[in-house]
This record gives structure tokens, sequence and C-alpha cells, in this order.
């Protein structure tokens, strides 16, 4: 099949999307993209990869980082993690609190918000230096040292970061959050503050592809069973409320970030990663959820 061509076609019919769609605005500096920024990066195990666009330009990877927060956190502590927050669908917004008061301070699923503040908790209580072992972790996933958190983003949110914090606040209440919450918030802005290219988050992305393993070197992050529940989460919660509307038109597990990138993965086959700033009214990527569906449609690949 030829993939390159496959991307350039896709490129230019959702070229007319990319001026539609809102920025992140509620993170001030996420309001500066530019919202013409466009790019897909694919990538199989077998190493050979096809690419369009922007693919190697640094862009804010927010909530797909919830995905790396689970998967390290499910590799120090195991299943565990599921005590303190649950694997179901919210079907609300990514940042939405009703259902935390009617569910006792335990987040429906780690890819929401409130879930992978729960998360960052965990964290915290169990590494000893959960800041730099995060960067670590995803520096040792992609193969490269040049990954950062950009301060200047997570301050940015945090200056506004009222939802968060009282979701935080709220599940401790219940008993849901064991340190201190601006401990907490912190790192769980630094943590969505990562950047990363199309390129780098394919990379990344092929561990679960690999069914936890590294490609490079065989290296075994997660269990054949940690990966089954964390990619079926991808598939489940990856999009919010609008998962089901991932499924059914893409069908791949995924995850997106209100800076407009998506990571998802076909299983023992492909990671893919698409980046367009412009954002529909769920909080993802309009251009990038089209060009996934196209994508699988053209090529004829999905889980299902
Ligand atoms: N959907 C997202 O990417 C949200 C992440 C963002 N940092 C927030 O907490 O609101």
């Amino acid at each position: 099949m030829d993939y390159q061509k496959i991307l350039e076609e896709i490129r230019q019919e959702v070229a007319p999307l990319l001026d539609k769609g809102w920025v992140a605005d509620y993170i001030p500096e996420l309001a500066k993209v530019d919202k013409t920024k466009f790019g897909i990066y694919l990538l199989f195990l077998d190493d050979s990869s096809y690419s369009v666009g922007d693919a190697t330009e640094k862009f804010s990877i927010q909530s797909i980082s919830k995905v790396f927060m689970l998967a390290h956190c499910v590799s120090h502590i195991g299943k565990k993690v599921y005590e303190r927050v649950n694997v179901e669908p919210s079907g609300d917004p990514f940042n939405s609190l009703v259902q935390l008061e009617h569910e006792n301070g335990i987040p429906r699923n780690p890819f929401i918000n409130s879930g992978a503040l729960v998360v960052t908790d965990l964290l915290i209580t169990h590494l000893q230096d959960p800041r730099q072992q995060f960067l670590d972790f995803i520096r040792e996933l992609v193969g490269q040292n040049d990954i950062y958190y950009d301060k200047q983003i997570a301050r940015s949110e945090k200056s506004f970061g009222y939802r968060n914090a009282a979701m935080v606040n709220m599940m401790k209440s219940y008993g849901n959050i064991d340190n201190d919450v601006e401990e907490v918030l912190d790192l769980y802005f630094d943590f969505c503050s990562i950047s990363m290219t199309c390129a780098e988050l394919a990379k990344a992305f092929r561990v679960f592809a690999n069914h936890g393993k590294l490609v490079r070197n065989d290296k075994k992050f997660l269990s054949e069973r940690q990966f089954k529940r964390i990619t079926a989460i991808m598939q489940t919660c990856g999009f919010y409320d609008e998962a089901g509307e991932f499924a059914f038109r893409v069908g791949l597990p995924g995850k997106s970030g209100v800076g407009g990138g998506i990571a998802a993965i076909l299983p023992s086959e492909y990671s893919i990663a698409v980046w367009s700033p412009g954002l529909n009214k769920k909080g993802n990527s309009l251009a990038g959820f089209k060009a996934l569906e196209l994508f699988t449609t053209m090529t004829g690949t999905s889980i299902f």
C-alpha cells in the first residue's frame, strides 16, 4: 500500500478544516498556537515510517500524557491503581465535576482530569522523584533525551486552573487524595505540559502497539494483561464524551489532548500521531479526528 500517497491525500482533504475549530484558550499559552499547523506521523513495528506536514514540530501533548501517567503508575504499583480510579467511560467532558460527588470522589477513569489527578497523587506517594522519573520514562519510550516540560505552559494553566483545583479538593474531601493539593496540581500541570512532535509521540506510543515492549531492545514495560487493560481504557475513554464517536468513525484505541494532538495504535501493527490545534466542541482535534477516520477507511485498518 502507498502510505505516503494516502497521507498526502488526507492532508489535502482535511485542509479546509484547519481554520475551523477553537483553540484551548482556557490555557492562555495554547491560544497563541498557529491553527494552520497540521502533521501526521505513521510508524510500523518493522520501523518503516511515513509523515506529512508539521510532523517534527513540538506541541503541547496535554491529556495524551495521561496514557503515559497510567502506564508509568501501573508499571510501578500494578493493579492497585484501579482501587482509586474506575475504568468506565464518563460520557461527560474531560473537566467535569458532576460525577465525582455522586461517586464518592472516585473518578470514572484515568483519562479524564480527575482520574489523572489521582494517578498523579499515586505517583507522588510511590516514587522518589516523580517529576524526573516520569520524564525519564517518556524519554526511554521515545529513545531520545530532548523531551521536556514546558514551564510556560504549566504556569499558564496553573494561573487559570480553578476547575482542576476544585476536583482535587473535592477528591481530598472524600479521602481519595493523599498528598498536598498544591503539590498534586503542580505535578499534574507539568505532566500535561510536555512538548513532543508527532514523530516522538508515534515512537512513544509504539510500545503500546507492541504489547508493552520497546521495539528497539525488547525491554518489557507492561505485562500482557497491563497492556490489554490500558489499551481497553484508551478505546473506551480516550476521547472523553466522544469515545463512542471515535470508535465509530476511526476504530483505534487512542488518546487526544487539548493541544490538538491525537495518538492512536493498531496493536501488533502501527502507531500513528496527528496534530492540528483547532478543536471540536468536545475538545478533540477537528482535523486530526477526520484525518484518522480517513486513514483507517482508506487503509482498511482498524481493530474492528
Ligand atoms: N483534555 C485535555 O487535554 C485537558 C488537559 C489540561 N491540562 C486540563 O487539565 O484541562
